[in-house]
C-alpha cells in the first residue's frame, strides 16, 4: 500500500481565536500504482490534505502511512528527508529555482535526497521532451516546458507516491492534455501511485478512481 490515512484530524487557528476544522478522515487508502483524482469544493481542504500526506503540514491527530512508514512519528528533518526520497510533488506554480537550469533544478532535488545521478536526470528531461533545453533556466522556457521540468524533477528520486495539486491549471489548453498524459504515463511506467487534485471535470473524467473529498472527510463531525 503506498498510502494509508487513519483517523486524521486537522484544524487551523482562526485570526479571531477560534478553530476551523478542515480534515476529519477516518480512513483512506491508495494501493501501490493506483492513480486517483481528488475533487471537491474550493476551501474544502484538498491542498491541506496533500500537505498532510507529504508531511509539509502535521495533522493534529492520526496516522499518515506512506510506503509503510507513519510519517507523523518522524521528527521534522527525517520527515523532510523521507519526502525528498519517497514523494514526488508537482505544484500548480512549478516552484522551480529561477537561477538554475532545468538540469540543475533536477540535480538539486537529487542532492537533497542524497544521490545526484546526472545520467538519470538527463534521461528524465529527454523523457519529458526537453532533451534540447536542459541548460535553459526557467525564464527561458515556456510555461508548459517549465511544468514538464517540474514533472521530471518530481520523478527524479524514484518516488513511490506522486502528489499533484492542479498541475495543469497554469498551463494553456494545448499543453494541458500533454502534461497530464506525461505525468500519468511516467507514473505508470515507474509504478508510482498518483493522487491528483483537480477542479476540471475533463481531467477527473480520465481517472478510473475519482475521490470526492466530502465523501470521506467530515470536518464538522464531533469526535
Ligand atoms: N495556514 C492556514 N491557516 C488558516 N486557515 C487556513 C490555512 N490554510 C488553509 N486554510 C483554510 O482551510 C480551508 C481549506 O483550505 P485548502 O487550501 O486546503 O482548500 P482547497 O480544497 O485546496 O481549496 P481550493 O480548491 O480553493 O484550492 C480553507 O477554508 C482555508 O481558508
Amino acid at each position: 500500500m503506498s498510502l494509508q490515512l487513519r483517523k486524521i484530524r486537522k484544524s487551523y487557528r482562526e485570526p479571531g481565536g477560534g478553530t476551523l476544522p478542515v480534515l476529519n478522515i477516518d480512513s483512506f487508502e491508495l494501493p501501490q500504482g493506483t492513480q486517483a483524482a481528488l475533487i471537491g469544493q474550493s476551501g474544502g481542504g484538498k491542498t491541506t490534505l496533500l500537505n498532510v500526506i507529504s508531511g509539509i503540514t502535521m495533522p493534529d491527530a492520526g496516522e499518515v502511512i506512506v510506503d509503510g512508514t507513519d510519517i507523523t512519528r518522524l521528527v521534522e528533518p527525517a520527515r523532510d528527508r523521507f519526502r525528498a526520497e519517497r514523494i514526488g510533488i508537482v505544484f500548480q506554480t512549478f516552484h522551480l529555482l529561477p537561477a538554475f537550469s532545468a538540469l540543475e533544478n533536477i540535480l538539486l532535488g537529487m542532492v537533497f535526497a542524497g544521490r545526484a545521478d546526472r545520467a538519470y536526470a538527463r534521461q528524465l528531461l529527454e523523457r519529458v521532451g526537453l532533451g534540447k533545453r536542459m541548460n535553459h533556466r526557467p525564464s527561458q522556457l515556456s510555461v508548459g516546458e517549465q511544468q514538464r521540468v517540474s514533472v521530471a524533477r518530481a520523478l527524479a528520486n524514484r518516488p513511490r507516491l506522486m502528489l499533484a495539486d492542479e498541475p495543469t491549471a497554469s498551463v494553456d489548453v494545448a499543453n494541458q492534455a500533454n502534461i497530464l498524459n506525461l505525468l500519468r504515463q511516467a507514473c505508470q511506467e515507474h509504478n508510482v501511485s498518483l493522487l491528483l487534485v483537480t477542479h476540471s471535470a475533463e481531467v477527473s473524467a480520465q481517472f478510473d478512481r475519482v475521490e470526492q473529498l466530502s465523501a470521506f472527510n467530515r470536518p464538522g463531525d464531533a469526535k
